[in-house]
């Protein structure tokens, strides 16, 4: 069921959104919900067929058109050209989710350079990339919202994962220091931490050489919700801290994980 349905059909009417990485999983629940509910959207993200079969599937789920662009979020010329093709499209955008990401299993000791690199880049840069790219927009018409898509707590560690971990702590830092800085301009800055969702991104890159089905399953009982999130758990809450609903939220990493982070042991309470 689509994250949309718990709002009002015309909760997010005036904005436009650029969501990265809309293409799939958890990005494009966001972004489908974003148009169901009446902004005007652009996904941006590497593959143009990824993105042009995202759009036919926004479409007949909402019955309105998004918009897509091919954009490495790595590089600043292809940011240039997004801010660009929104602006003349839909006008400047107010809403931006930093959700494109890189991440596959690597023991630290064997992590090349070029692995750190390749994570660090999309992950870290993006975020700073896309964001420096469309904010100053937002601080001169003076109001604004971006939404980065983190991890819970990543500052007690992200083990095989240390590349994405350390690259979600500095988002999760960014997030606090541009909420601060831009809080009195009316750019609102917050993050969505979310527990774990069985997109197609986990089970290609996260999950080395375990069976995604049994991988799941095995995470859904460490889970005190006892269930594993959906990229609409993700999308709602991305809804409500977009809207102004949300108006008066800013700086904050909001966990969205069934009581994942709480490390409950395996049977605890069950
Ligand atoms: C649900 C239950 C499971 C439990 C999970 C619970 C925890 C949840 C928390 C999850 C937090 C975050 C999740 C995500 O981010 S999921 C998103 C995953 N999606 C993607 O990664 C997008 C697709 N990824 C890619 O396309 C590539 O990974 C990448 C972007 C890195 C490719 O970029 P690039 O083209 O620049 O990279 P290269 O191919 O040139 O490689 C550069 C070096 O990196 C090494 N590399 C790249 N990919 C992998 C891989 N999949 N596995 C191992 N190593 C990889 C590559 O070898 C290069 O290094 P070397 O030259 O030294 O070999
Ligand atoms: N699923 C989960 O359990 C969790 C996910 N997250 C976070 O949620 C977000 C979405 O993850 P999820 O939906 O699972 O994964 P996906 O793999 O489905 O999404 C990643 C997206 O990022 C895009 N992308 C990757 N590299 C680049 C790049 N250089 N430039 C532009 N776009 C790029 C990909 O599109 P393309 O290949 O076309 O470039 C893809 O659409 C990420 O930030 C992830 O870290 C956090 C915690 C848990």
């Amino acid at each position: 069921m689509d994250g949309h349905r718990y709002f009002a059909p015309d909760l997010l009417a005036g904005e436009v959104a650029v969501v990265t990485g809309g293409g799939s999983g958890i990005g494009f629940a966001i972004a489908r919900d974003f148009v169901a509910l009446g902004a005007d959207v652009v996904i941006a993200s590497r593959s143009a067929e990824r993105l042009a079969d995202a759009e036919g599937r926004i479409a007949a789920r909402t019955g309105r058109t998004c918009a897509s662009l091919p954009c490495d979020v790595r590089q600043e010329a292809d940011v240039d050209r997004l801010r660009e093709f929104v602006t003349a499209r839909y006008g400047p955008a107010t809403t931006v989710v930093n959700n494109a990401a890189a991440n596959f299993f690597m023991p630290a000791e064997r992590m090349t350079r070029r692995a750190f690199d390749a994570v660090l880049s999309t992950d870290l840069a993006g975020t700073f990339n896309v964001t420096r790219g469309l904010v100053p927009a937002m601080l001169e018409a003076g109001r604004g919202l971006v939404l980065n898509i983190t991890l819970a707590e990543p500052d007690r560690g992200f083990p095989g994962f240390s590349h994405c971990g350390a690259a979600k702590a500095a988002i999760v830092s960014l997030t606090s220091s541009w909420a601060y800085e831009w809080g009195g301009r009316g750019v609102r800055v917050n993050g969505i931490a979310p527990g774990p969702v069985p997109t197609e991104g986990v089970a290609a890159n996260m999950l080395g050489e375990h069976d995604p089905a049994r991988a799941f399953a095995g995470a859904a009982t460490r889970i005190p919700a006892r269930r594993l999130g959906t990229p609409e758990d993700i999308s709602a809450a991305a809804v409500f801290l977009c809207s102004p609903a949300g108006s008066w939220i800013t700086g904050q990493n909001l966990v969205v994980d069934g009581g994942f982070s709480l490390n409950v042991p395996p049977n605890a309470g069950a």
